[in-house]
């Protein structure tokens, strides 16, 4: 079962990430390390630990079910970093780290003494990855940041949603997550010039930044094209045919045919040749402008087939078509099963616990999920002994005064 020990180490293995911060902007680039086989170690204050351990919706037995799923692979450990005794702890592990991931406010760190500079004079080759809400300088660095905020600063949110309604929120916290990814990128990359140098870097990932990353054309289409991309619901403007299109009964299907090869294809499956010479749809640009209106008639087509029928029809034609699927569709889906993309792995309290594989799969040492999310220093003994070389006594010494 994917999950055991048996697998081939991950391209990461050997190197160890100390995870310091909460929620998700830090810790999933930890997860993803954690994927590729780095030794990931999350240090989190004792007592409440990282407050993700209580997010979610549902939560059987008590317990988030986003938790087993950001922090797997990870071991945990407690660490006050308000206390010198703390401080000292971190600066140990992260002397003996590869790299550091931190996602809180610009200053916590150098309040904790746990500064770049400190740490680089005890181990120079260290990579800092520091996920914020606006990045460590500027003006707006000392400010909380929250991934909705960074979302609508990076423009995200002003082209999400329905025109006639006011911008929306994407249904996950992206913001967040694409910093992480980012970061992780950022660690990558700093590691590859570590080999060259031997030094270590910081990698600044801020979220507003990160979404900005993915905004394509939309500053230079404002600057220099005078145009401001609005929100337009189901479309990209510009783009068609790619839209969400009836099949008989309720079903919606979604049709992405907006390359002159592909839709020559679509319509012939429609019956429909001409409209491939046809000048209103026979260039990208013309096929933007006529969106409407080739929309019409490709829904009316869709509408006379059922949704099975008319996806094996565009299946078959090479046209991109699919449905809008929900976790149920995903477990029930034969392409997920044939490339593992949904892992199960044991939990102690939870049972088994599906969740999403390593993505992406590399194919001589391909990532792998190998436990799922501690309890609250649960390897408090392993790493403080272990990694420290502290004996049981001071272990218990420093449980004893809060310090762990
Ligand atoms: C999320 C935050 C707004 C939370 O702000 P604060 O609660 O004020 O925390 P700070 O970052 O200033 O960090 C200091 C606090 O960390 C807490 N803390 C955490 N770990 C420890 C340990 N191990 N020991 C001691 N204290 C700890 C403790 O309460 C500290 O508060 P003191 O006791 O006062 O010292 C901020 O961390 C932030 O802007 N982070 C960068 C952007 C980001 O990651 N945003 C959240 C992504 S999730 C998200 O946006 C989303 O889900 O949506």
């Amino acid at each position: 079962m994917p999950g055991s020990d048996e697998q081939v180490p991950g391209p990461l293995a050997g190197l160890r990430v100390l995870e310091m911060g909460q929620l998700l902007a830090g810790p999933f680039c930890g997860q993803l390390l954690g994927d590729l086989g780095a030794e990931v170690i999350k240090l989190e204050a004792p007592g409440s630990g990282d407050p993700m351990r209580q997010w979610g919706r549902e939560k059987p037995h008590g317990k988030s079910l986003w938790w087993p799923v950001v922090a797997r692979n990870k071991k945990s450990v407690t660490c006050d970093l308000r206390v010198p005794a703390g401080q000292r702890l971190a600066r140990e592990l992260a002397e003996r780290a590869d790299i550091v991931v931190e996602n809180f406010r610009p200053g916590a760190l150098e309040r904790w003494g746990l500064d770049y500079e400190t740490l680089a004079e005890a181990n120079p080759g260290l990579i800092l990855v520091r996920v914020t809400g606006y990045g460590q300088n500027g003006p707006y660095a000392p400010r909380a940041g929250f991934g909705s905020i960074g979302e609508a600063m990076g423009g995200l949110r002003y082209v999400t949603g329905d025109p006639s309604n006011p911008p929306s929120r994407t249904g996950i916290s992206i913001g967040d997550s694409l910093a992480a990814v980012f970061g992780t990128i950022g660690a990558l990359a700093a590691l590859h010039g570590r080999e060259r140098t031997g030094r270590g870097q910081v990698v600044d990932s801020a979220i507003y930044e990160a979404v900005l990353a993915m905004m394509e054309s939309l500053l230079p289409e404002w600057e220099i094209g005078g145009y401001q991309r609005e929100r337009t619901g189901a479309v990209l403007p510009n783009i068609a045919p790619s839209n969400v299109y009836p099949a008989r009964g309720d079903e919606l299907v979604l049709i992405a045919a907006n390359q002159n090869s592909v839709f020559t294809r679509l319509a012939e499956l429609m019956g429909r040749p001409e409209l491939a010479e046809d000048p209103r749809y026979a260039t990208h640009s013309a096929r933007g402008a006529n969106m409407t209106e080739l929309d019409t008639l490709i829904g009316e087509w869709t509408a006379r087939f059922g949704a099975d029928e008319l996806l094996e029809r565009l299946h078959e034609g090479g046209v991109p078509a699919g449905r809008i699927y929900t976790a149920s569709d995903m477990f029930a889906d034969p392409h997920f099963t044939a490339r593992d993309a949904i892992i199960r792995l044991a939990h102690p309290e939870l049972g088994e616990v599906p969740m999403q594989n390593v993505v992406p799969k590399l194919s001589r040492t391909p990532g792998t999920v190998r436990s799922t999310g501690p309890e609250l220093g649960e390897h408090n003994n392993e790493i403080y002994r272990s990694v420290l070389g502290l004996a049981e006594y001071e272990v218990t010494g420093l449980a004893e005064r809060g310090v762990i």
